[in-house]
């Protein structure tokens, strides 16, 4: 019988909103407190991006899957994805403050960038895996744009320190890609895993 409902293996408001737009019935499944997400998402020497946000994707995977069986939940399909930002050779990923985000932003102003979203699926044991990959051209920037998108918070906690909903969605010149994808769950991806476990997307 197919399963009607997934795990969601993520932390990211915007996902959960994705995934609704989808219209797949969801349960959050959390890592457990304290674990330690900046290991696991901490880029090897040379990595490319295409590399990197495949492995962490499928780590968050992992490990949810391990917390599922430890806090002996139903074994129903299990959703994570990773997004990274990348430009020339660096991957941009959470800034670490408010320096670090200026950093980024100054970066990418005036250039196009690369977003890569992996989605992963656990369903039955076996791991389905896609990328979206998506470029965004930013016009430039000024250092005073820029500080005060910062001051805004908005950066925090976002890949390449910026989030295309909110107001930075007004430096972009264009994209060639996925909206989805570049928020964080690239919905053409995430149907195209769910589709061989039932769902009628
Ligand atoms: C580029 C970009 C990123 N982002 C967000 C999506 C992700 O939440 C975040 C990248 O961090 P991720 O490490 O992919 O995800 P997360 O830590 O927020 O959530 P979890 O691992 O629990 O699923 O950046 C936007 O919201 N808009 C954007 O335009």
């Amino acid at each position: 019988m197919p399963a009607d409902w997934i795990y969601l293996a993520s932390q990211s408001p915007r996902r959960r909103q994705l995934l609704d737009q989808l219209g797949v019935r969801h349960e959050l499944l959390l890592p457990r407190p304290h674990e330690d997400a900046e290991a696991l998402e901490a880029v090897r020497p040379g990595e490319a991006p295409g590399v990197y946000v495949r492995r962490v994707t499928r780590a968050k995977l992992a490990a949810a899957v391990v917390r599922r069986r430890e806090l002996g939940l139903a074994e129903a399909p299990i959703l994570c994805a990773d997004t990274t930002v990348a430009i020339d050779r660096q991957i941009l990923g959470k800034p670490a403050d408010a320096e670090d985000a200026c950093r980024m932003l100054a970066l990418l102003a005036g250039r196009e960038h690369r977003v890569l979203t992996a989605v992963a699926l656990d369903h039955a044991g076996a791991t389905t895996l896609q990328v979206s990959a998506s470029r965004v051209r930013f016009e430039p920037l000024s250092r005073a744009q820029i500080e005060r998108y910062v001051a805004s918070g908005e950066p925090m906690g976002k890949a390449g320190a910026y989030a295309i909903q909110s107001q930075a969605g007004a430096w972009v010149v264009r994209i060639a890609g996925s909206y989805s994808g570049i928020m964080g769950l690239p919905l053409h991806e995430t149907a195209a895993l769910l589709r061989p476990c039932g769902w009628d997307l």
